[in-house]
């Protein structure tokens, strides 16, 4: 399996507004490779895996997966194309139907793809043990409100592996649960994206997942990649400054870090120019390409 991410742009219109939540997103995923995606709130981070599930549409760009285009502005992503991918959102409250039962709940992908019911209760069994919810019978009857934090956040798990997708979108998997389950809920994602050889890619803000959760990192400032590469290499020694003061910002939060400064939003200029505390002169008459430094790539002019 590979996937490959084509110059992926998608900007929102409203009344008075437009943002580009994506601009020229690519980048390649091999099969069993885990990538993070890291940036703040509002960088794009989550447009982006909802375009690959097929909730949104990206306005230019395409997504191949083993060389077939299966996403593309004109295309409405089908069925058969969205089972290879599947994300977990940010918030088990939010995303499980409170009416349900655990068994519809996780049942729900493979009812809506018409699945016998004997296949689909197998399915349902293997999931929940999968995620540690075991045994199966002790929760299928439950409602979400009958279960923890953990537990929910295990639901959402079992339900988006339940068709063994080819590549597990984590958006913010940890951010709603307390901070002594995080480590369990990744590894069970560790877990299940080594048993089903399924990629993994964790959206997050918080960098302090990254090196347990990722071999690559792509960092995104306002829908743009800055920095790309290898984990361990980014960590050790980030080039971009902007990946630099979010490694310096861990543990802190982020929402500490955020300098309230007046972004300058001009065409031309780099888009990290108004934080940045490297800046020159250079950075405000041009906007740096992304470039490729060795296994790196970096869009910084001081690089
Ligand atoms: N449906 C929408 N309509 C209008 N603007 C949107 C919509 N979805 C996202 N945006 C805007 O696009 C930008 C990117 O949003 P996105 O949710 O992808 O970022 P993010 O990095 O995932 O942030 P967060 O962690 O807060 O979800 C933001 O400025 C957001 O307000």
């Amino acid at each position: 399996m590979e996937l490959e991410v084509k110059s992926l742009t998608k900007v929102f219109k409203s009344r008075n507004k437009t943002i580009t939540a994506l601009k020229n997103v690519s980048f390649r995923l091999k099969e069993g490779e885990k990538l993070a995606i890291v940036g703040e709130s509002g960088s794009g981070k989550t447009t982006l895996g909802k375009i690959l599930v097929g909730l949104e549409k990206p306005d230019s760009g395409e997504v191949l997966l083993d060389g077939k285009v299966i996403i593309n502005p004109k295309k409405e992503i089908d069925l058969e194309s969205r089972r290879n991918f599947s994300m977990i959102f940010q918030d088990p409250y939010d995303s499980l139907n409170p009416t349900k039962t655990v068994f519809d709940i996780v049942a729900f992908p493979l009812r809506i793809r018409k699945v016998p019911d004997d296949i689909l209760r197998e399915a349902v069994y293997t999931s929940l043990n999968d995620v540690g919810l075991s045994p199966p019978d002790q929760f299928l009857l439950k409602y979400p409100t009958q279960l923890s934090g953990g537990q929910r956040q295990r639901v959402a798990i079992a339900r988006a592996i339940v068709y063994k997708p080819k590549v597990l979108i984590a958006d913010e998997p940890t951010t709603m649960i307390d901070a002594s389950l995080k480590a369990e809920v990744i590894k069970t994602m560790l877990d299940i994206a080594l048993k089903y050889k399924m990629s993994l890619i964790t959206i997050t803000h918080d960098f302090s997942i990254v090196p347990i959760i990722a071999d690559k990192v792509i960092v995104m400032y306002k829908g743009e990649i800055v920095e790309e590469g290898e984990a361990k290499d980014i960590i050790k020694n980030p080039r971009h400054p902007y990946t630099q003061a979010l490694i310096a910002a861990v543990p802190k939060l982020l929402g500490e870090f955020s300098l309230k400064i007046k972004e300058i939003e001009e065409d031309g200029v780099c888009p990290f120019y108004s934080r940045c505390p490297l800046r020159i002169d250079k950075c405000k008459r041009e906007e740096p390409p992304l470039q490729d430094i060795g296994n790196r790539k970096v869009k910084c002019f001081l690089v």
